[in-house]
């Protein structure tokens, strides 16, 4: 019998991605006993990255660097040879904060985390951009990062977006809000960046990805030399994807919210798109699209079987084996 991939993005503010991969495996197994599953949880450059990249069995260092708000934080990138996998949101993410600091949230840590993965010989570093809760443009990374300089490194970025730095699909107007600024906090920040880009490199604003991480893209771009690609691509080939569904009979994806922004850059479109001709099904939270939209032969959402948000939320492991077990009946086998 041919095997299933399990590749899931996390479900937010719920489970990690692993631990939904393992939650759908268990409902596989326990429909199927003898299916054979390969879980392979994915992101999409935000939080999660170095998890996915740990899964595909890169080692974890720890760091304690400066927080979203300079108090250290305990954060941490990965390592597989001479490639390290260094995650904003680990530094500078959201979920770090007990309150929203637009205004006051620096990108200082990952300025610390991406010396750490030089200190430790890395020549390949890939930033994974996400989930932050800075719009700094970059400033405190580089300040961070003084003179280091990057010649010679392969800096990638994976990010989750292909935003520029400023306007409408900016930083500022886009994710600003999603990180507690209000409508005059956002054009104080969109005022800094410009400020910022005008007097680092203004032809690097409107690169895509330049206003991805609250403009740590940006500065990237502008002056330590990095090269932008879709953070789920990055993360596919760092796990080793196209090995992985090879010969596979089915690919199961997901995460929390299937909806109208997953086309653009989500985990689970750039894996159905990397399935080819096999298969693929998703698991989510909810589902407001028409599956066949996402290339997807079906969608099996957690509200389907617990219509109580909050219950789908604190039960979504065992909803999720639920599901797995469905999933089995529908499309693998006996
Ligand atoms: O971190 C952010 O600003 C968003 O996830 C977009 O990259």
């Amino acid at each position: 019998m041919s095997h299933v991939v399990v590749a899931p993005d996390k479900f937010k503010g719920s489970l990690t991605a692993p631990q939904v991969a393992a939650a759908v495996a268990r409902g596989l197994r326990e429909a199927v006993p003898d299916v054979d599953v390969r879980l392979l949880p994915v992101a999409d450059g935000g939080d999660g990255t170095v998890d996915a990249a740990v899964a595909a069995g890169f080692l974890k260092v720890g760091r304690w660097v400066a927080g979203p708000l300079g108090k250290p934080v305990p954060a941490s990138f990965a390592v597989r040879g001479t490639t390290a996998v260094v995650e904003v949101a680990s530094a500078a993410g959201l979920t770090l904060l007990e309150r929203p600091a637009p205004l006051n949230a620096t990108s200082h840590g990952v300025g610390e985390l991406l010396k750490a993965a030089l200190d430790v010989g890395c020549t390949t570093i890939v930033l994974g951009l996400g989930g932050s809760a800075c719009t700094d443009g970059g400033a405190g990374m580089l300040e961070a990062l003084g003179k280091t300089s990057f010649e010679g490194i392969d800096l990638v970025l994976a990010s989750d977006v292909d935003n520029p730095l400023l306007g409408p699909s900016g930083a500022a107007a886009v994710y600003g809000p999603q990180k507690g600024a209000s409508p005059e906090q956002v054009e104080v920040l969109e005022a800094r960046l410009a400020d910022f880009a005008s007097r680092i490199g203004p032809e690097h604003a409107s690169r895509p990805g330049a206003g991805a991480a609250g403009g740590i893209g940006f500065a990237a771009l502008a002056v330590l030399g990095a090269r932008f690609r879709p953070g789920i691509e990055v993360v596919l080939e760092l796990a080793g994807f196209a090995e992985a569904v090879r010969d596979a009979s089915l690919v199961i994806t997901g995460e929390g919210s299937l909806d109208a922004q997953t086309r653009h850059g989500k985990a689970p479109y750039g894996v159905v798109r990397a399935s080819g001709d096999v298969p693929v099904v998703a698991v989510a939270g909810r589902c407001s699209v028409e599956p066949g939209d996402l290339g997807l032969k079906a969608a099996y959402a957690l509200l389907d079987v617990e219509p109580d948000v909050t219950r789908c939320m604190v039960q979504a492991d065992s909803l999720l084996t639920v599901l797995g077990g469905r999933i089995a009946r529908d499309w693998v086998s006996q």
